[in-house]
């Protein structure tokens, strides 16, 4: 949860006041308490805990997203509902007179409405989802795991490949597929240069470029360090070697300004590459690369 969010949501939040505000000065300034003895505590506990929920899910909304129309439409939309969950939570403790009856006639209008809204935002946040999708294409495979994602990088992390190869392995029996790790070299010195700040953008740039020049059905993840892991699908083993070169070449023309002085830094890349075998595992398959890859480094 990002508590900082809130601090950009000063409308939203005046807005979530000026709801709550309203119920309870309509409630309690139009009607007359009840009795200990007279109030349903069951009602209590049932109506009040969709109040008190919709105050929970107001609250993960905005320490969970960036302002925008999405956004707002959510939080208007559970404001209304929030309205309507309130009235009927406080006319539990309150008689209403005949001129305040009709509280308990409206009392459910706000949350049709804030149901419109909320489908609207709804759809709003699914055509939101397909673009976050095609940005994430190159990132994420057929499954989303959170907890799995690099904070560096962004990248899922090793873990994450091992079960997208796992996957391949069982899924695509009868089409080869390329895995491909790749190391940046002289990180260790790179770091003692320029400081980890320096060397935490270098892991998160040589990233972007890498996902820049897969394809769409490619997918990055960060293995370890300075060592990143590419899973080709349907692709033999000189077409990803191709693909390899094409990076390590993007990554050679590109030049790091060091945050000190601007200084332009150029980095390489080592790889190693294989492909899938009949009767593969992902263990074996992944220190064939890692081997190459060490074989390579030492000459
Ligand atoms: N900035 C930063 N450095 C990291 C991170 N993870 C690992 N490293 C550093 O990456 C370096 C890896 O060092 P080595 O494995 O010796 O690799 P190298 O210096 O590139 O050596 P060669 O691979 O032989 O070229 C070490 O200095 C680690 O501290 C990280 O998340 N951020």
């Amino acid at each position: 949860m990002n508590y900082s969010l809130l601090l950009r949501h000063q409308t939203l939040i005046s807005i979530f006041g000026g709801f709550l505000c309203l119920a309870i000065s309509l409630s309690f300034g139009l009607g007359q308490l009840k009795t200990w003895a007279e109030i349903a505590w069951l009602d209590v506990l049932g109506e009040g805990s969709v109040a008190l929920l919709s105050f929970v899910w107001i609250f993960f909304l905005l320490v969970s997203r960036p302002p925008g129309k999405v956004t707002s439409a959510l939080v208007l939309g559970l404001c209304f509902f929030m309205f309507s969950a309130l009235l009927d939570f406080f006319d539990k403790f309150e008689h209403y007179n005949n001129a305040a009856a009709f509280l308990s006639l409206i009392e459910s209008i706000p949350a049709g409405i804030g149901m419109f809204i909320m489908t609207y935002a709804l759809y709003q946040w699914h055509q939101e989802q397909l673009t976050l999708n095609r940005q994430l294409q190159r990132r994420e495979a057929h499954q989303r795991e959170h907890q799995q994602v690099d904070f560096i990088t962004s990248l899922y992390r090793a873990d994450y490949m091992r079960d997208q190869i796992d996957l391949q392995l069982r899924t695509k029996q009868d089409s080869a597929f390329s895995v491909v790790i790749m190391d940046i070299d002289n990180f260790d010195q790179f770091n003692r240069t320029y400081g980890h700040h320096d060397g935490d953008r270098v892991l998160r740039e040589v990233a972007e470029l890498i996902l820049i020049n897969l394809r769409k059905t490619d997918l990055l993840c960060r293995y370890a360090g300075d060592r990143f892991i590419l899973l080709l699908p349907d692709t033999g083993l000189d077409k990803a070697r191709e693909l390899a070169d094409e990076i390590c070449q993007a990554v050679r023309h590109w030049s790091f300004k060091t945050s000190d002085n601007g200084d332009a830094v150029f980095h390489k890349l080592t790889f190693a590459a294989d492909e899938s075998r009949n009767n593969d595992d992902v263990e074996p398959l992944i220190n064939r690369v890692n081997r190459q890859l060490d074989l390579v480094k030492q000459a």
